[in-house]
């Protein structure tokens, strides 16, 4: 690997995830002296564990209920035959080059940068120590060293070969039964998945409701579209112990039930730890859970961070966000501070949910005078003419009469989010979103609908 034989740089690195490694690259092209670091592979999580495979997982998954859907619309398909090879196949040669990241580190070290593998840890300021070597950054250190799956303490976890998101993205067969211990966005999005492989799936969420970030309204049309792939939902109950005998796992729950299932998957949150890459030596408390960052992304003098770590958000698009602030800041460019107000974020189930800003509840808690609108996407025309189940919310800000959130629950909700995500960002005026021609017959039709209905 390409190292400056001086050890000294301009701007250190550490942790190449998404936001990290467009840090190091823009940094090095913009001419600064970049020391990239990581110990696994460059581009993190989301191209060799997280979005990209588990979005190959989902359109493959989709494609299944696309074609089942023919019956009753179409004529007959026969009986369709799930083949999980494919799938895998397709995640080793097309997005993880069998999680082998030799192009992502020629692609940096090819715009100047120099890497080195390892796990890098700050010792003081401006001192990064990899595995035994101090490097200087005279400028700053940017840390992205992201989250790894929580792991929940709960009675014999830990001793059990459950799988985390590494080994259910990396499997090449799938199980014939399979438990996941958490609803959020990665237990819906991989338990649908997989259900529509004909894995026996049942999602185990100990808070109230899945995808409880979100819109109760969401996780309830969500819920009844998991049952009708199949998938068991267990709301409000948690896991109390787990065994495995060799071949099954046992999960018992806390009112006393118990699962058995082939495989363990544990979706429960992820982990970030600040003080394992030395940042509490530079004032981040030792046992905080992120890495607090100011509007330019600064964690101290000389020091910042991007990515899940700073707890903005744990998605792609902050991450690479936030990175385009730092680059800014480090350059001394003019731009924008960093604001989260209309944070996007989707998740890939069938329906798609997509959200930005606050929920109706977030709003409340902020706001004195909220109005709501919505439309049930079959009250619309595109959604009656597919049979869609689904809504759009928006939330709204009386006061000042902007919206300041809004959920899309619906085929394509992510794609739809984006005019909403438009209107919130930019603030645009309700009376000027309601004077605005929606093109018939869509399913962001229902956005007019529902800001008709705002009261
Ligand atoms: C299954 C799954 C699906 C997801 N789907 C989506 C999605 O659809 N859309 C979306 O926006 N987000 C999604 N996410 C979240 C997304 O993957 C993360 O938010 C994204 O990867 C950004 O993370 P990050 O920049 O903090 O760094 P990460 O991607 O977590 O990368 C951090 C890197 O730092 C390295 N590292 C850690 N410590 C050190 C150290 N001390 N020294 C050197 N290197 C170190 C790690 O090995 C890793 O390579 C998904 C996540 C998962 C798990
Ligand atoms: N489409 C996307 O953008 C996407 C997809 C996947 C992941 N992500 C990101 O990754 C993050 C992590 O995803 P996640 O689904 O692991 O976390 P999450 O925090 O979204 O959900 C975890 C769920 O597990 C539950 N839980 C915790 N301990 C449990 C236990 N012992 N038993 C049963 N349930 C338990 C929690 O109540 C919570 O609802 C997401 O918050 C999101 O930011 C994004």
């Amino acid at each position: 690997m390409a190292t400056d034989p001086d050890h000294t740089f301009d701007v250190i690195v550490i942790g190449l995830g998404p936001g990290g490694e467009h840090v190091a690259g823009t940094l090095a092209e913009r001419g600064q002296r970049v020391l990239g670091i990581d110990n696994r592979l460059v581009g993190g999580e989301c191209p060799y564990w997280g979005c990209i495979p588990s979005k190959m997982m989902i359109r493959a998954a989709d494609a299944l209920a696309e074609a089942r859907r023919v019956d009753g619309l179409a004529g007959t398909v026969g009986e369709v035959t799930p083949d999980w090879s494919a799938v895998a196949t397709r995640i080793r040669d097309e997005a993880t080059d069998d999680w082998d990241d030799r192009v992502a580190v020629d692609r940096l070290t090819g715009k100047g940068a120099s890497f080195v593998r390892g796990t890098g840890t700050i010792a003081g300021p401006g001192r990064v120590d990899v595995d035994g070597t101090t490097y200087t950054a005279a400028r700053g250190i940017v840390v992205n060293t992201g989250t790894k799956a929580a792991i929940p303490p709960v009675e014999g976890l830990a001793g059990t070969p459950y799988w985390t998101n590494h080994e259910i993205i990396e499997a090449k067969e799938l199980p014939g039964s399979l438990v996941v211990l958490g609803g959020g966005a990665i237990g819906c999005e991989l338990g649908q998945a997989v259900a529509r492989f004909g894995v026996e799936v049942t999602i185990v969420e100990a808070g109230e409701r899945i995808l409880a970030h979100e819109e109760p309204a969401a996780s309830d049309v969500l819920r009844k579209a998991l049952e009708a792939d199949g998938v068991t939902v267990r709301e409000g109950v948690g896991a109390t112990r787990v065994t495995h005998d060799g071949s099954t796992f046992t999960v018992t729950l806390a009112d006393g039930s118990s699962l058995s299932s082939d495989q363990l998957l544990v979706a429960a949150g992820r982990h970030a730890d600040p003080a394992a890459v030395g940042l509490d030596r530079v004032g981040v408390a030792k046992d905080s859970r992120t890495a607090a960052v100011d509007d330019r992304c600064r964690v101290a003098d000389g020091v910042w961070a991007v990515g899940d770590i700073t707890g903005k958000g744990a998605f792609t698009h902050v991450s690479m966000y936030q990175a385009g602030v730092v680059i800014r800041d480090v350059l001394g460019d003019d731009g924008p501070p960093a604001e989260y107000a209309a944070l996007p974020r989707v998740t890939f189930t069938d329906p798609e949910v997509g959200a930005v800003g606050l929920t109706e509840a977030q709003a409340r808690d902020q706001l004195s005078n909220v109005k709501v609108g919505v439309t049930p996407l079959g009250e619309t025309t595109r959604g009656w003419i597919a049979r869609a189940d689904g809504l759009i919310k928006v939330v709204a800000d009386a006061d000042r009469g902007v919206l300041v959130g809004a959920t899309v629950v619906g085929p394509a909700g992510g794609e739809v989010l984006g005019a909403l995500a438009v209107a919130v960002h930019g603030q645009v005026p309700v009376d000027r979103m309601r004077a605005m021609i929606y093109a018939y017959p869509t399913l962001h039709r229902g956005i007019e609908d529902a800001l008709g209905r705002l009261a």
